[in-house]
């Protein structure tokens, strides 16, 4: 038996739609993962009321598939559903590093996030990259043209999760066909702001490219609140806001310190819009971790 704590990721990033993701210190999904002729899922935890058990319907069992490694599996969610965290990617990633493990199946990460990746078409119909590479590999993740490239961080976040639901693949419905040149200027010059400030671990630079002017309007109009949470974030001294993912969890970035404030400000203001939230104070963190291996005692 293996346990493995797959993390939390914040895709997009504003700027970086489908190729930008970051691994968040927490939440994080904990799955149990053992061996067997046939493959069983138990879910509990957050939101495990709406996450199906059949393997057919579970981003793990796309997983099972691809690695051709069948095991019975208990997955406690640390992430909720349909939360803009990679939820869905947290499991397909946490259930990919263990089956590898149990069955030396020998990948690295690197190749593991395809393998991955299969399991987010199981929840959204599109195999995109962007949030199980950064639960896989850690730290700040850059998705494009079939290649990763990681690059570490010492970051702060404060990410806001309302008490709404918003699915990814109802939120792809609503992005636009397609953006003008003058947006398409706007979106690269962001893009490159932020990850030159990844670079210098500078929440200023990251906070300035945390925007763009295609996806996230469109999809702030699916979060009742945003434009509050937006503005009350900023004025408690947050660098950048934005959506975090698909939505409804909202981003921030936070100069050193601040996190507590800034985390008070994000709840406060969806309270004032008759929406109840939480907030994780989080920051950039490792990828998908073997946290105990009883292998050797089967
Ligand atoms: N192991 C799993 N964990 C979470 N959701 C799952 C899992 N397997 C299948 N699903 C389904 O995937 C959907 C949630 O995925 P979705 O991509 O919408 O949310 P998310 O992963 O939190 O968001 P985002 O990708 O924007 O960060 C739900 O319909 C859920 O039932
Ligand atoms: N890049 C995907 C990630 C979902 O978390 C989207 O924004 O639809």
């Amino acid at each position: 038996m293996l346990t493995v704590r797959a993390p939390a990721t914040s895709a997009n990033l504003g700027s970086g739609f489908d190729v930008f993701g970051v691994a968040l210190s927490g939440p994080a999904d904990v799955l149990r993962v053992e061996k067997a002729t046939r493959t069983t899922l138990t879910v509990v935890g957050s939101g495990s009321q709406y996450i199906p058990e059949d393997p057919k319907k579970n981003t793990v069992g796309a997983v099972v598939d691809e690695l051709d490694a069948p095991a019975r599996i208990r997955i406690d969610k640390g992430v909720r559903p349909a939360s803009g965290l990679g939820s869905s990617a947290a499991s397909a990633a946490g259930a990919a590093v263990a089956l590898n493990e149990l069955y030396d199946r020998g990948y690295s990460r690197e190749e593991l996030v395809p393998v991955a990746a299969k399991g987010e078409a199981v929840a959204t119909g599109e195999a995109h990259k962007d949030n199980v590479a950064p639960s896989l590999l850690g730290g700040f993740t850059i998705v494009a043209d079939g290649c990763v490239t990681t690059m570490e961080s010492d970051l702060s976040f404060v990410v806001c999760l309302p008490d709404v639901v918003v699915s990814t693949s109802n939120a792809r419905k609503v992005l636009p066909d397609g953006a003008r040149l003058d947006e398409l200027v706007e979106t690269v010059g962001n893009a490159s702001t932020l990850t030159a400030g990844i670079a210098r671990d500078d929440p200023y630079l990251v906070g300035r490219g945390m925007s763009d002017p295609v996806i996230t309007p469109a999809r702030a109009s699916l979060i009742d609140g945003y434009e509050t949470v937006h503005n009350r974030a900023v004025e408690a001294g947050a660098a950048g806001v934005t959506v975090s993912g698909s939505g409804p969890g909202v981003i921030a970035v936070c100069p050193d310190g601040l996190q507590r404030r800034v985390a008070a400000a994000m709840v406060g203001g969806f309270e004032d819009c008759g929406v109840d939230a939480r907030a994780y104070q989080t920051g950039v963190g490792e990828g998908a971790q073997i946290v105990r291996n009883e292998r050797n005692s089967e």
